[in-house]
Order: C-alpha cells, then structure tokens, then sequence
C-alpha cells in the first residue's frame, strides 16, 4: 500500500460512489482504514434522465408524456435518497461521520469534474469496476475519462483509483501520474455512462441520433447542476428539452406510463391519506392541547379543593373542639340544671310550708299588743312568789305558776337588768313577744318593774320528764313523731324570720307539751335579753348535768363559737334520736348508726312507745343520724329533707292511733269563748266596761247604735272605752289549731 501520510491532513476525502452498493463497499472500506483521521464526504453523480434507462427497455422515439417524465423523475430522486441512506447506513455502522454531495449529470465523469473544480476537491477516492477491468477495450476507454476528469479537476485533485478494494493508481493529479502498482487502469466511473457512450455511438446510423446529438450538445451548454446538499432538484425546462430526443422511445412504453400513472395516483393517494393523517394529528395535537388546558384546569382546580380540603379539615377539627367543648358544657348544664330543679322543687316546697306558716302567724298576730302587768299583777299571780308555785328555776332565773286574768300562767322571773335599762329592756321584749307560732310558747305579758315574762302554762310540763319515764305513761310513737314535728316547725318558722331567730339552747327541758301533747319551745330571744353566750348557760346548767347539756350543744359551735341554724339541727337531731330510743345520752348517736348498719333498727328503738313503724321509722331515724353529723354542712335541710319526712308522718299518726284521737277536743267550744251578743266563737275578743268580753265588731255596733249600757246585765257602761283580750284571744287560737 502506498503511503497517503504525505497528505494534507485538513483536507476532506470525497469518495465518488456509484449505484452499486455492494460494490462499493469495498471502497468506502479502503477509504475509512486509509484515511481514519479526515473528514469524509461521498460524491454521487446522479443522471437525472438517462437514456440507457430508456434503451434498456427498448424504447421508441415516442416522446413521454410530462407527467410520465415528472413520475419518473421523482422516482429516480428517490431511488438516489434510499441510495444515499444505505451508504451512510453503513458508513454509521463504522461510526464513521460523512457528509454527502450530489451532482446532477448524465455525464459521471463530468460530473465529476464538475464537483472536483467547483468544491475544490483536492482528495478523490474513486471505484474501478471489477467487472469490466479484464476488458482491455474499456480500460482505454475509461483512461480517456480518467484523463477527461484529470483535465477538468483543473489539474489540482489526488485521485486514486480503487479495483477490488486495492488502489490501482496511486495518484492522478495535475503534476504527473504515478504508475500503478497492480493495475494502470482507470476505473470505470459508471456503467450508465458507458451506455450513453455507445448510444452517441449509434446515433449516426438511427434517424433519431439527430435527436440524442442535440440533446447531448444541450447538454453541454446547459446547465450543470452541483448541488452540496441531499434536496437537489431535477431541472425540468432541461429535461424537456431532452425530452423530444428520447420522445420517440417513450411512445413505446404504454406499460411504463401505465405504471407511472398508478404510481402517481397513489402517490396521491398517499398524499391525499398523509393530508388526513396531518388533519388527524392536527386535531388530535388541538385535543392534546385542549385535554392539556383541562389539564391544567383540573390540576388548579385539585391544588385548589386541596387547599380547601386542608382548611376544612382544620375548621372540622376546630368545630369537633367546640363540639366537644359544648357537650361538656352541656353536660354541666345539664347537671346544673337538675340541680336547680331540685332546689326549685325545695324552694317550691319551703314557700308553700312558709306560706302555710306566715299565714298561721298572720291569724296569730292579731293587733299584738303585749300587755305590760305591774308588779302588784305578778305577786298576786303568784301568790307572793310563793316557792311552792315554783314550777323550775334554770339559768335565766325561776319560773313560776300563776293566775293571771283567769288563765293559768307561767311566770319567768329573769335576773337583774344589770348594764340594761327598762327601757331596753321592755322594747326588746316588745319584739319578742311579736313571735308567735303554734309551737312557739306564747307570751302573754310582761313586768317591766319585776324584769319577768309572763307565759302561757303547760300543764305537761317539759319534754324532757317525760324521755325519763318508762312507765306506762311513756309517751307513745305518735305523739314522739308529732312532738317531733311540732319542733321542726317552729324551728322553720324561727329560721325563716326577719331577722333569721337561732334557738341556741334547744333541749328537751325547752320543749313543753300543752294539755294535747302540743310541743312548744321555750325561751325564744331570751339570749338576747342578757347578751350572754350558750358556754355561759351551759356552765350554769352544768352545775345540774354539765354532761348532758353539752351532748346538745353543736360540736362546730364549740369551735367556733357561732351559733347557725346548723346548730339548731344538731340539737333537734339529738332529741329525734331520744325521741326514738328512750336511751341516755352517751353513745346515743353511736349506737344508732350501728344499729343501722347492721340493719337492726328495733335493737335501739324505745318500744314503750309502741309498735313503730319500720318503713317510716327509719327513714327518721338516719335523718336524726344526719342532723348529728359534726359538719354543719352534712346536715340535712330542715325543710326540704326534714319536714318532708315529718309532715307526712305526722298525719299518719293522727289518722292512725285511737290514742291522739282521744286528745282531740270533740265538744262544742268552751261558752266563754263565744261572743255573748252573736253567739260565734270570738275572732277579736275585747273587753267592756261591764268586765264581759265581747266580738269587737258585735260590741262596737252595740254602742255606735247608741247603746250606753252592758249587752249582760243592762246596767249602765262607765265608760266606752273597749280593752283586747289577748289572753281568750290566744286561748281561742290554740283551740282553734286543735279542731
Ligand atoms: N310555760 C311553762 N309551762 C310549764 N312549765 C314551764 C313553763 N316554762 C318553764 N317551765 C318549766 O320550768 C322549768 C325551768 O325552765 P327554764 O327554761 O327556766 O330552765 P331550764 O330549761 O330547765 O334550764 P336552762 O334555762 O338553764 O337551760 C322547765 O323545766 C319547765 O318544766
């Protein structure tokens, strides 16, 4: 192999490959393994219109049809493209880049030239036919071409001449020619070309050479179309031109046009279908970008509900928050609401007992005047002070029985005024005797000069004488729970009043029992009278029975030194629990709520009372145990839990026992306490100047309608002056409560 080193490197190699692939594969081979590192570009000489084509098949002089000549002009431009394309497929198999540069010339070899002179071509590598280098006839035809591109590569080209793979001539340039180291031969450029050569050469005896000489003289003059490029376009006026040299040939050729003709339709057909296809992808692009655009929206329209979703999310969770928060407010709304229920049911309850008990006070405190007796009055009651009338004597001073006005009275000497004035002291008294309730001792007067209250007499005397009996006067069950309920509803009436009035000293000794076993409390307000302390009574009544005195005194009381209607409760709970056991005082509570637990009630019950009713009993029973307890605040309601219990029980018993019945009064009321004139139970009862009492109304008409004499005895009135009698008055009340 020759050495190419002495080339210049830069330099682009064009390699002329002809039609035949395969044949020319060989070169391209040469080419690459020979010159690896330059650029290469292949150079094809296409014939537009080649008569062989035409000789080939025999054809007349008949001159084609345009549109048969357009047809195959496109069919040969396409035949070059799949040409070209397999080249550089093969070229691409040996990553090898190239360009390609396309003539447009029936002559290869000017062709050829063409390209050598007009891209300065200065590297040729060229194919020699393998085929035709045995025929020595054409070697010197084909060296004439060789000479003929020599000459027209305006004498500046390295040309080699490749047959079999192997260069046949190293070098053809413009200097000289080097011999051949196989072969000196040229290679045949193209085999068409030679066709056409021995086609100029048998025109001289063929009426149409005229034709072919024409056309080839054209040929020559016309233009020469080089094109760097793979879109070359065949020039049509050109062709027609040579066109009427070839007419007579493609007269002939029916079939050929037939074919063309089917091809162009086709072809049209494709186009026709391609135009579609361009339409459809068209559309569907327009769709694409349609469904892109919803697309978009959609995905807007997502981030967005995301957003919205995420918000609401956040407000869920928020309004589950408040959600939870309401229902515990209404929980709590709810429970407040029983609650209040309950206390409206309770205040509801209390109204109507207060209501029962004002209206009872109302009836009571008729024109309460609290008649001031001297002390004249109160000797002559009490026989002197007689100390056998001398009914018991407590830390407030003696009591005494006496005869006031008819009525059989309790006289309370109290002690000295010390720091007090009689004045003080009669206003306070004055406020005191406005007090007034069924179970309430009564007071009927007072003396201011002897400092004593003059009381209504109960013949039972003090709850207290009787709790210590077990004989057969024991006080039955029905009575106990009366007298039970007579405490509690004094002890309502005083809590209830303006301002509240706390007993502060409540024991059985402060509970007389009127000749129906009425239970009424003494010594209301009597504590305010000295502005002594309970400790101090509790000292002096100590010096009887300390022990007992203080088992009524309410433990927080102790403590605190402050008396509340609590303290009250804890002492009417003591007396309910001896009311019920009969029993002394120590161990009294402790025994109870054991008795209770162990559900043995009848174990501590005082059966010299009777047959008690269980059910009933102990429901009593544990509310004693309540009242009991050493927290004011765990004691039970006096009216709503107490009373309700109470009041109920009570009037079981009086419907139930023959006993309490017996106690009621069945005969006509006593005839002093009618009215002389009306013969009607007295509501105002006052008295004349004739001693007689009167109904104020029936006395007062009496004298208004000129009357000046006694309605009894028809002697003539001192005076018309009418005086109250509280003392009947009250008595009547009291029977009054009885019926
Ligand atoms: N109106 C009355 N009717 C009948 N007896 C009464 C009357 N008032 C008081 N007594 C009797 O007089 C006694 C003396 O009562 P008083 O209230 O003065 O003292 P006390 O209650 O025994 O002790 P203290 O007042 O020191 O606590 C009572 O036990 C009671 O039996």
């Amino acid at each position: 192999m020759g050495s190419v080193g002495a080339a210049a490197m830069d330099d682009t190699v064009y390699v002329a490959v002809g039609n035949n692939v395969n044949k020319t594969k060989q070169l391209l081979y040469w080419t690459i393994h020979t010159f690896s590192a330059r650029p290469i570009c292949l150079l094809h000489v296409h014939q537009p219109y080649s008569t062989n084509s035409f000789t080939d098949r025999n054809l007349s002089a008949i001159e084609p049809s345009d549109h048969a000549i357009k047809a195959f002009q496109e069919q040969g431009s396409k035949q070059v493209h799949e040409l070209l394309d397999q080249y550089i497929f093969i070229l691409k198999k040996l990553k090898v880049k190239a360009k390609v540069l396309l003539i447009d010339k029936d002559d290869i070899e000017k062709g050829i030239a063409e390209a050598i002179a007009q891209h300065n071509i200065r590297w040729l590598v060229m194919g020699e036919a393998a085929d035709k280098s045995n025929s020595g006839e054409l070697v010197e035809q084909e060296s004439e071409k060789a000479i003929i591109v020599r000459e027209q590569a305006f004498l500046s080209c390295n040309i080699w001449l490749i047959c079999k793979g192997e260069p046949t001539r190293t070098r053809v340039d413009g200097e000289h020619t080097s011999e051949v180291e196989t072969a000196p031969q040229l290679s045949v450029l193209n085999s068409k070309t030679e066709a056409i050569q021995s086609e100029m050469i048998n025109s001289e005896l063929n009426p149409n050479a005229l034709k072919y000489s024409d056309s080839g003289d054209t040929e020559e003059t016309g233009n020469v179309s080089s094109q760097c490029s793979l879109q070359s376009k065949w020039s049509l006026s050109s062709f027609v031109r040579r066109s009427k040299l070839t007419d007579f040939l493609f007269h002939e050729d029916k079939e050929l046009e037939s074919l063309c003709a089917k091809e162009i339709s086709r072809r049209k057909e494709v186009e026709e279908q391609i135009v579609r296809v361009k339409q459809q992808v068209q559309e569907m692009k327009n769709q694409q970008d349609e469904i892109m655009h919803e697309l978009q929206m959609v995905q807007d329209r997502k981030s967005t509900l995301k957003n919205q979703l995420s918000e609401s999310q956040c407000t869920v969770t928020e309004l589950e928050e408040k959600i939870i928060s309401a229902v515990d407010l209404l929980i709590s709304f709810r429970e407040k609401r029983d609650m209040l229920r309950i206390e409206h049911k309770n205040a509801v309850r209390k109204v109507k007992v207060l209501k029962e008990f004002r209206e009872a006070d109302t009836r009571l405190s008729y024109r309460v005047e609290f008649p001031a007796f001297s002390f004249i009055e109160i000797n002559e009651a009490t026989n002197d002070l007689d100390p056998s009338w001398k009914i018991g004597e407590g830390r407030y001073g003696s009591v005494y029985k006496g005869l006031l006005c008819n009525m059989h009275v309790a006289i309370k000497m109290l002690p000295s005024y010390g720091s007090q004035s009689q004045l003080e002291f009669q206003h306070q008294v004055e406020i005191l005797s406005r007090v007034r309730h069924p179970n309430l001792l009564t007071p009927i007067g007072s003396c201011v000069e002897s400092r004593s209250l003059v009381y209504e007499y109960l013949n039972n005397g003090s709850l207290e004488s009787h709790l210590v009996r077990k004989d057969k006067t024991s006080l039955p069950w029905q009575i106990r729970v009366s007298i039970a309920a007579n405490i509690c509803s004094a002890l309502i009436f005083l809590h209830c009043n303006d301002p509240c009035i706390i007993h502060g000293n409540l024991k059985p000794s402060k509970v007389l029992l009127d000749a129906n076993f009425v239970a009424k409390l003494s010594d209301v307000g009597i504590p305010s009278l000295f502005q002594c302390s309970v400790d101090s009574a509790v000292t002096t009544t100590a010096c009887r029975n300390k022990n007992e005195s203080m088992a009524y005194v309410d433990p927080e009381y102790l403590v605190t030194s402050k008396l509340t209607p609590e303290s009250d409760v804890y002492s009417f709970g003591v007396i309910l629990l001896q009311l019920l056991t009969g029993r002394p005082l120590f161990g009294l509570v402790r025994d109870m709520k054991c008795a209770l637990e162990k559900d043995n009630l009848k174990s501590v019950l005082d059966f010299s009372a009777g047959e008690w009713p269980l059910y009933q009993t102990k429901q009593l029973a544990c509310l004693a145990l309540r009242c009991c307890e050493k927290t004011w605040l765990n004691r039970p309601d006096l009216v709503s839990e107490i009373w309700s219990v109470l009041e109920p029980f009570r009037t079981t018993c009086i419907n139930m026992p023959p006993y309490l019945a017996s106690k009621k009064p069945h005969h006509p009321p006593p005839p002093h306490f009618l009215c002389p004139i009306v013969q009607e139970v007295m509501e105002e009862p006052y008295i004349a100047a004739d001693g007689y009492t009167y109904e104020a109304e029936a006395i007062k008409e009496w004298l208004n309608s000129g009357h000046n004499t006694s309605p009894m005895t028809n002697l003539k009135l001192e005076h018309t002056d009418l005086v109250p009698n509280y003392v009947l008055h009250n008595a009547i009340q009291e029977w009054q409560q009885l019926i």
